[in-house]
């Protein structure tokens, strides 16, 4: 695929879906246009403050400065639920190890005991860095603002697919299954480790991603990479794995990845993957026939089966990316 940046992405303001009557509408509209052109698009006005941003922005870069043995002491490898730090390298994608080091977390749970499905194993507590005793609180309550914002979004996808706006509450519930992610990108060495993320598409609905003033990341449009040139306060929003399985590939997970910075010293980001109840099956939406004429079925790809029940969908895209967590707890599978 060739490189190419002239192309700005959509940027939608979510205060036009608060504001109701016409002004919904268009948002509802913009939305179904950017969803089905490029799965990408910039959200403005979404409600956080830019204070907040900065302080989750400044928690995480505090985060990848730590000693390598405090980061350690919070290791995923103690973690059957795949969650803590993951150090540059150890993780792969597409079989590759990608140049990013990260801390992962999701809902704050107890572990299930006795009887259970292996993905059930996903559920569970964080660990959370004896170092930084704020920052527990801060993420908790940065989790909770983006699945608000998340749960909004995913009411305008089910209006801009011609459907009730709760249409996905049921496999939502109260308390879906997500998934945040602080990363730092480290200046890229040599030419051959340009991988900062490789070419993938998300497992869930959809995906926030703050990013900080540093490019690389990418999105996959018509034969190109399209540059997602960062804009301040914005959100990135991309639709994942589950709304292309519900839409039955009317809309497409995107395919994106990241470069490592060539100029900065280093890129920041925290993204936030919105999924589903993971005992829940992703609804089979019935589109209007204009849209379902264009539904090819979700894409079929051996190497990376999409599956109804969101928590099989989860653990496979776990257990890919963190292959030796998955060989520690999941080593029956
Ligand atoms: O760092 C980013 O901007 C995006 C990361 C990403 O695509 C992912 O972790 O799934
Ligand atoms: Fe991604």
């Amino acid at each position: 695929m060739q490189q190419t940046s002239s192309l700005p992405l959509p940027v939608l303001q979510l205060s036009q879906w608060h504001r109701g009557g016409l002004a919904r509408q268009q948002f509802i509209q913009e939305l179904g246009r950017a969803a089905r052109d490029y799965g990408f698009f910039y959200l403005t006005e979404h409600g956080i403050d830019v204070q907040t941003q900065q302080q989750v922005m400044a928690t995480t870069q505090t985060f990848f400065r730590l000693p390598m043995a405090a980061k350690q002491q919070v290791s995923m490898l103690h973690s059957p639920h795949f969650r803590g730090y993951t150090h540059v390298g150890g993780e792969l994608t597409n079989g590759l190890a990608d140049q990013r080091e990260q801390f992962d977390l999701m809902q704050e749970e107890a572990v299930i005991t006795g009887p259970r499905h292996d993905w059930q194993q996903l559920i569970g507590p964080n660990q959370w860095p004896t170092a930084l005793p704020e920052m527990r609180a801060q993420m908790l309550d940065w989790q909770q603002q983006l699945t608000s914002i998340s749960t909004v979004l995913l009411e305008a996808f089910a209006c801009a697919l011609q459907q009730p706006p709760s249409v996905f509450a049921d496999s939502l519930g109260a308390q879906p299954y997500t998934h945040m992610k602080l990363i730092r990108y480290p200046k890229r060495q040599q030419a051959a480790q340009s991988q900062g993320v490789g070419a993938h598409k998300d497992p869930g609905y959809l995906t926030l991603v703050m990013q900080d003033q540093a490019s690389g990341l990418e999105v996959a449009y018509q034969d190109s990479w399209l540059a997602v040139v960062p804009l301040p306060g914005a959100f990135v929003v991309n639709i994942g794995e589950l709304l292309e399985l519900a839409s039955d590939g009317y809309l497409k997970a995107t395919y994106h990845r990241v470069v490592s910075p060539e100029h900065a010293e280093e890129r920041f980001s925290n993204a936030f993957f919105m999924a589903a109840r993971l005992d829940a099956e992703v609804p089979l939406l019935e589109l209007p026939p204009a849209l379902k004429a264009q539904a090819q079925g979700p894409a079929s790809d051996p190497a990376n089966p999409l599956f109804r029940q969101v928590g099989k969908n989860v653990l496979k895209g776990r257990a890919r990316s963190h292959p030796e967590v998955a060989q520690r707890y999941y080593a029956a599978l």
